[in-house]
């Protein structure tokens, strides 16, 4: 997203952020939301329209203090307009943002109390890395001495103490979105903002930040919200993740529940992989696919509703053939018709016998992949855990 230094500028105008020194504790990891009272950020009925083109629909969202928020989706789901909406960046077309109880909707930027980091680093090329991060700094009544001495805590904060003196060319990547977030926290405000800030960079780089970004939004317990389009990132980086598909929000939930729990087809296909096949309830306990019969926990569906099917591939169990295997339900024969090798496992395409239809993907380690003959055309033995098998209405 393109930012100007001008944005930047204004943005770390907020001199009332100067003021908060204590943060809140973070949000532990057994707390549910509900249970903190009120949210410290509130995203009410939000409305996004760009011409004839609604880019958010009446999204709400609470997020609460010292939480770590993902919003995650695919291109053009509407991520980075919610962002910049929170920010004062882009004006909603209606609804209302309320930070720490106050209605900010209308404010400008540089009115607000938010620190934000982008993809692009958004440094001024022209300055050391200390100035970039002195530059909000200079702006508020602090005096100079006071300044040289949090810009030095901000770098060491960073891990990149002995760099105050580097120019944004002289620093790679990583080194320079680093800068960049000690410059979003230099006035400490309650709420970060932070944009992809890890999408330029290469995956050892990536996955070292990912770490250090959360250890420290813990350590300071400073509200966030990030937007990612990288579901491993908002998995192993959020409290709750925001899924968002088409301007809406499809799912909210901690990492655990919208992987293991997906509300719809969309989150169960965006959140890692998984198997969707189509079928319909035949009884009060079981489920068919083409001529497979299988035991499932039906909840709510009528008999003979139309239904989506939803198994995660490392869900999918590899059989062999003992007598107990042979006993469990929802075993079946299938064929295999596509080995992909991906390091530590391998995915296996697999048709089932009975089944000309669909395909499933499963999940096999290489030490399990070394007890079977690995090769197409092999028929092998499976198990659909009745309890992995989740039910959703099938709108096609
Ligand atoms: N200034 C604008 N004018 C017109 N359409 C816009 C504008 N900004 C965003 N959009 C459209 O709104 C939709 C949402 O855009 P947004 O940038 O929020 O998506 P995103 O989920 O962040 O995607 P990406 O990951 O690709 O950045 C897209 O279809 C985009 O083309």
């Amino acid at each position: 997203m393109a930012n100007s230094p001008e944005r930047i500028d204004a943005i770390a105008q907020s001199k009332e952020s100067l003021k908060k020194q204590e943060r809140t504790a973070p949000l532990a990891a057994s707390t549910h939301p509900q249970d903190l009272g009120q949210p410290y950020l509130q995203v009410q009925n939000i409305r996004k329209s760009f011409g004839q083109f609604v880019a958010l629909h009446d999204v709400s969202l609470n997020v609460y203090a010292g939480e770590f928020v993902c919003l995650l989706g695919p291109s053009g789901c509407g991520k980075t307009t919610l962002l910049r909406i929170i920010a004062g960046l882009e004006q909603q077309t209606s609804g209302r943002v309320i930070q720490g109880g106050k209605n900010v909707s209308h404010l400008p930027p540089s009115r607000r109390d938010f620190g934000i980091v982008f993809q692009s680093y958004a440094l001024f090329p022209n300055l050391t890395a200390a100035q970039n991060i002195a530059y909000g700094l200079q702006n508020t009544p602090m005096p100079k001495p006071q300044i040289d001495r949090r810009v030095q805590e901000l770098l060491e904060t960073v891990g990149l103490e002995g760099f105050g003196q580097k120019y944004p060319a002289q620093m790679s990547g990583g080194q320079q979105q680093r800068i960049a977030l000690a410059r979003a926290l230099a006035l400490s405000p309650s709420l970060l903002l932070l944009d992809e800030p890890l999408s330029a960079l290469d995956a050892k780089v990536r996955n070292r930040l990912r770490v250090e970004i959360t250890q420290l939004q813990k350590r300071l317990g400073v509200t966030t919200v990030m937007v990612t389009h990288d579901q491993e990132e908002a998995l192993t980086m959020a409290d709750r993740v925001v899924v968002m598909d088409r301007g809406a929000i499809a799912q909210v939930g901690t990492p655990r529940v919208v992987y293991q729990n997906p509300s719809n087809p969309f989150v169960a296909n965006f959140i890692g992989s998984t198997n969707l096949l189509t079928g319909e309830v035949v009884s009060e306990t079981q489920v068919r696919c083409g001529n497979i019969l299988l035991d499932a926990n039906i909840g709510e569906f009528a008999v003979n509703s139309p239904i989506a099917i939803a198994i995660r591939p490392e869900a999918i169990q590899l059989c062999d053939r003992s007598e107990e295997d042979e006993a469990a339900s929802n075993v079946l024969s299938a064929e295999i018709e596509g080995i992909e090798f991906l390091g530590s496992v391998y995915h296996l395409t697999l048709r089932p016998d009975g089944n000309s239809k669909s395909v499933v993907t499963i999940e096999v380690s290489i030490y399990q992949a070394q007890q079977i003959d690995l090769n197409l055309g092999t028929s092998l033995r499976i198990q659909l855990p009745a309890q992995h098998i989740q039910i959703f209405p099938n709108r096609v």
